[in-house]
């Protein structure tokens, strides 16, 4: 089994001007939702030059001065923006911490923002290293353009169920967005088969838009339980269902696991830049019209964004495998 690759030339635009192309993408959306939820996207129109530009950026903050880094740290923040350490997240419960560092950062929601203001998890000031000052302002520019990209393929997933392409419309007014910059080092020389960069999980929110460099080492749960490697592919994005989707197709399209291990680069670090996208806060995710069969009862009980997310995050911090 492998993973698609959906072509998004003349589907970026939305209108009845280019629903024919838009059409044929949103086939290929449900057939790829129905299998693993992964696909890559090409012609997604975003600049090449951005996107090296947000691997540069990577790469200039992670080798800052570790005392640097520290006071960035996560761990200062109300919003959870920051740097973090290698082995502070333990995505897969039954496998050792992930051996990654990591920086989370996003939209600059202002102070005065009524979620900021009721302290909303993650809505609030990014740390930025004040050492770099440019890569605020390229990983500001690339969330802009993230966040356009997700709200298009939101509309191409609403065409791919039936609906108007207009559906999530509503819901991309204050959005929870999470730019995560990734890096791994080379596997260790002493890991065990629990040892991953990234344990295996499914992602939380609605979509991911993963950047990946040249390297390989990402692998995804096909649906007959296999692991497939999301080989790099030039000029490409991985996209990948998160678990709100389920709930939104009542268990139609899968958010499926997938896995880090950075065992390809010859002792290289591997970086990876996934953009999390995901809807307004308060936005509400139940089933959508014509996903519940006549009486029966939804799969999940509807729940706001913030709701889900949240409880999501509890689950692996602070969670470390023996
Ligand atoms: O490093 C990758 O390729 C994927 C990372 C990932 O799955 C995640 O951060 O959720
Ligand atoms: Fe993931």
């Amino acid at each position: 089994m492998s993973i698609p690759v959906i072509d998004l030339a003349g589907a970026l635009r939305p209108g009845d001007a280019h629903h024919a192309r838009s059409a044929e993408v949103a086939e290929q959306i449900r057939s790829a939702g129905e299998a693993a939820g992964f696909f890559y996207i090409v012609n997604h129109g975003l600049d090449a030059a951005l996107i090296a530009r947000q691997f540069d950026a990577a790469k200039a903050l992670f080798d800052l001065p570790e005392t640097d880094k520290e006071a960035i740290s996560l761990a200062h923040s109300r919003a959870a923006r920051g740097h973090e350490r290698i082995g502070a997240q333990t995505l897969d419960a039954n496998a050792r911490p992930d051996v990654k560092e990591s920086f989370y950062c996003g939209i600059e929601y202002p102070p005065d923002h009524p979620y900021v203001q009721r302290g909303y998890y993650s809505y609030g000031a990014n740390q930025w290293p004040a050492q770099r000052p440019w890569i605020a302002a390229q990983s500001l520019a690339y969330t802009g353009a993230m966040c356009a990209l997700a709200q298009r393929l939101m509309q191409l997933l609403a065409l791919s169920l039936g609906l108007p392409e207009s559906h999530f419309d509503h819901i991309h007014a204050s959005p929870m967005v999470t730019l995560r910059m990734i890096r791994y080092p080379a596997h260790p020389a002493d890991a065990d088969e629990r040892t991953f960069g990234a344990g295996a999980h499914t992602d939380w929110g609605a979509i991911t838009l993963l950047a990946q460099d040249a390297w390989g080492g990402l692998e995804v749960q096909m649906p007959d339980g296999t692991w497939t490697a999301a080989t790099p592919l030039e000029g490409s994005l991985v996209i990948n269902l998160g678990d709100m989707i389920p709930r939104w197709t009542n268990g139609r399209y899968h958010s499926n696991p997938h896995r880090v291990r950075n065992t390809r680069s010859g002792g290289a670090p591997r970086y990876a830049i996934p953009f999390f996208y995901t809807p307004d806060y308060m936005a509400r995710i139940e089933a959508v019209p014509g996903s519940v069969p006549d009486g029966a009862a939804p799969l999940h009980p509807p729940c706001t964004v913030g709701e889900h997310l949240q409880e999501m995050y509890r689950k692996t911090y602070g969670v470390q495998a023996a």
